[in-house]
């Protein structure tokens, strides 16, 4: 099957150090892929180069064939592609109905952000039918900055998925979350992916997590991809275990 999203070569240097070098991966549709590695192997470089936050030195990017390296997130997301980072995404200020709003009608209007909040019963819609999905209704008239941060980050994927992506780049979706929530984020990522139909591509730290939840395991190491395949097939790699488990068990 042709991937969703293909990574080429994809390379960064900041000053003397090649923190991403010739990396090549592809994401299935409909399928989990994870990106993990120890400290300091590139992790987040390689995730910037593939959402376009950072201009690659080499390589390219391409989702369902169209060449989006380095793209804009505005681009990005008229193509389908979506990125969440760690609540970067929010307005603390507006309610949590007002930011899946603004996010919902970013589709519909010409330049995104202009045209008044709630001229839109489509968008309107769509956000009922988020507030449900993400389990929000208790919270959908407070403000976002009064929201737990595990309500945080849930939002803050509904608002990555308000205009309706095919795909959709997460970088440590469950990063400083209790126990509880990071297992409430597991099951969300699962039902995106198995129920929705969504591919996913996300960086994450927490090893375990990634073994349950992906299809697809990439593993970086010093700038390089060192090894992938199934989460059994990583877990038995040697070098894998030398370069990663070694250092973290
Ligand atoms: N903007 C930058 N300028 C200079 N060096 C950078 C920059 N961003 C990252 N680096 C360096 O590139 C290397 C890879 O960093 P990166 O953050 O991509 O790794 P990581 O795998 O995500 O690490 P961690 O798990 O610690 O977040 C590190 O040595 C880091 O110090």
């Amino acid at each position: 099957m042709q991937p969703i999203l293909s990574v080429r070569g994809l390379g960064v240097r900041f000053g003397a150090l090649q923190a991403v070098n010739d990396v090549s991966l592809d994401a299935q549709r409909g399928k989990i892929t994870a990106i993990i590695g120890p400290n300091g192997a590139g992790k987040s470089s390689l995730f910037n180069l593939i959402s376009g936050a950072i201009a690659p030195s080499t390589g390219n990017v391409l989702f369902e064939g169209e060449d989006v390296t380095g793209a804009s997130p505005d681009r990005m997301l008229r193509a389908g592609l979506a990125r969440s980072f760690q609540i970067t995404n929010l307005f603390f200020e507006l309610p949590v109905r007002e930011n899946l709003r603004l996010a919902a009608q970013f589709l519909e209007q010409g330049q995104g952000w202009l045209r008044p909040v709630g001229s839109s019963s489509s968008a309107g819609a769509r956000v009922d039918e988020l507030i449900a999905q993400f389990d929000l209704q208790a919270q959908a008239d407070a403000l976002a900055g009064y929201l737990s941060h595990g309500e945080q980050r849930r939002l803050e994927i509904a608002v990555a998925l308000a205009a309706r992506p095919r795909m959709l780049l997460l970088d440590e979706p469950t990063q400083g979350m209790s126990h509880a929530d990071t297992q409430e984020t597991e099951a969300l990522i699962r039902s995106l992916a198995t129920e929705h139909g969504l591919s996913i591509l996300l960086v994450e730290h927490d090893v375990e997590l990634v073994m349950n939840l992906s299809d697809h395991v990439v593993v970086m190491h010093q700038g390089q991809k060192l090894a992938e395949g199934t989460p059994a097939e990583v877990r038995g790699n040697a070098s894998v275990q030398a370069a990663y488990f070694g250092e973290h068990k």
